[in-house]
């Protein structure tokens, strides 16, 4: 399904997206600050900033279903065309997760046109976020598996919490799984080509000191000072003439944006084959039970 009929869906009656609003915010922000709901997405703008703060909550870990990436693509195509808004800072909404990456659960026990679907939305929001005119930071206040991880590297900085249960990193292999080529060339494109082929080969996830020593984030600082610090990084950011930072981050991001959009249908086609083999299936549900078993 489109965008469009997804987003379609999620406004049928019934949803909890229907009636979404942007009023002026109850509680926090600057004077002017409004706040607009959507099941789980929550979105504080600050207009006088120019700055939205865009926090997931999609519990228990703020995993990408096709709803999240949904919501979340509508959430940006509305910020994006707000003229009040130049810079966005993505969050979760409750520290201790940012997000577990793709949700499991989608790439497991469906059919391929599910597959199919789900992959072209993973795809839209990468190319939404990636080749944003807006400036991005990430305010990393938990742990950043695999997805999450992808979601930061398509910021233009992270800010990640001093906590060392706080991983990250993008590790598709140890789940037997491998990160397709627009994972990769992001990973490359923040921290070059060797260090993106240790940690892609052997899955890494970084903690906090080991991410700043080999560039996957730009600061780490302590939990409680997170988000007002990607705030404050932001106002460098947005003191540049928008026009020339966007034209510099699209001359940095084109050559891995149009490999994307060269290979669109062949990536899905090669998602869909991949994850519909039997021994890939068997490794997501050994995995999955695995992180269930631990609750029950
Ligand atoms: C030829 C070309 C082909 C190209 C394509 C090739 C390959 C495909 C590439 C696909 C790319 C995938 C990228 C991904 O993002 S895969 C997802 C990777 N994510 C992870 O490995 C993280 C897994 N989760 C965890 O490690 C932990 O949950 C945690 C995030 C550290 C949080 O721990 P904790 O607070 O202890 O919470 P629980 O573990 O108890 O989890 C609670 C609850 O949530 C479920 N869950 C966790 N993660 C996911 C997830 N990613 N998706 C769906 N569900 C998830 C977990 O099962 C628990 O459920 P129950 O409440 O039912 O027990």
């Amino acid at each position: 399904m489109a965008l469009v009929a997804r987003v379609r869906a999620l406004l049928l009656p019934g949803s909890r997206l229907r009636g979404a609003t942007l009023g002026r915010a109850a509680n926090g922000g600057g004077a002017g600050a409004r706040r607009a709901l959507s099941h789980r997405v929550l979105v504080e703008a600050d207009p006088a900033a120019g700055v939205a703060v865009v926090k997931f909550r999609n519990p228990p870990v703020n995993s990408l279903s096709l709803e999240m990436l949904t919501e979340l693509g509508i959430c940006l195509e509305k910020l994006e065309n707000d003229k009040t808004v130049r810079g966005i800072v993505l969050t979760a909404d409750r520290p201790g997760i940012f997000s577990a990456g793709l949700d499991l659960t989608e790439m497991c026990g469906r059919n391929p046109a599910h597959y199919a679907e789900f992959w072209k939305a993973v795809q839209e929001l990468w190319l939404r976020l990636y080749q944003s005119n807006m400036a991005l930071g990430a305010a990393i206040n938990g742990t950043c598996p695999a997805g999450g991880c992808l979601l930061s590297l398509t910021c233009d900085y992270r800010i990640l919490a001093d906590n060392p249960k706080y991983t990250i990193g993008l590790n598709e292999t140890q789940l037997g799984i491998f990160a397709p080529f627009w994972f990769k060339d992001t990973m490359v494109n923040t921290i070059g080509h060797r260090a993106t082929e240790r940690a892609l080969q052997l899955g890494l996830l970084f903690t906090p000191a080991e991410a700043l020593q080999v560039g996957l984030v730009d600061q780490v600082v302590p939990e409680d000072q997170v988000q007002s610090t990607a705030l404050s990084v932001m106002s460098q950011w947005l003191a540049i003439p928008d026009h020339a930072r966007q034209l510099t981050k699209t001359m940095m991001r084109k050559a891995t944006v149009d490999q994307l959009l060269k290979h669109r249908e062949a990536d899905i086609q090669n998602f869909v084959s991949f994850i519909s083999r039997d021994s890939i299936q068997k490794v997501l549900q050994v995995y999955l039970q695995k992180l269930r078993k631990k609750n029950h």
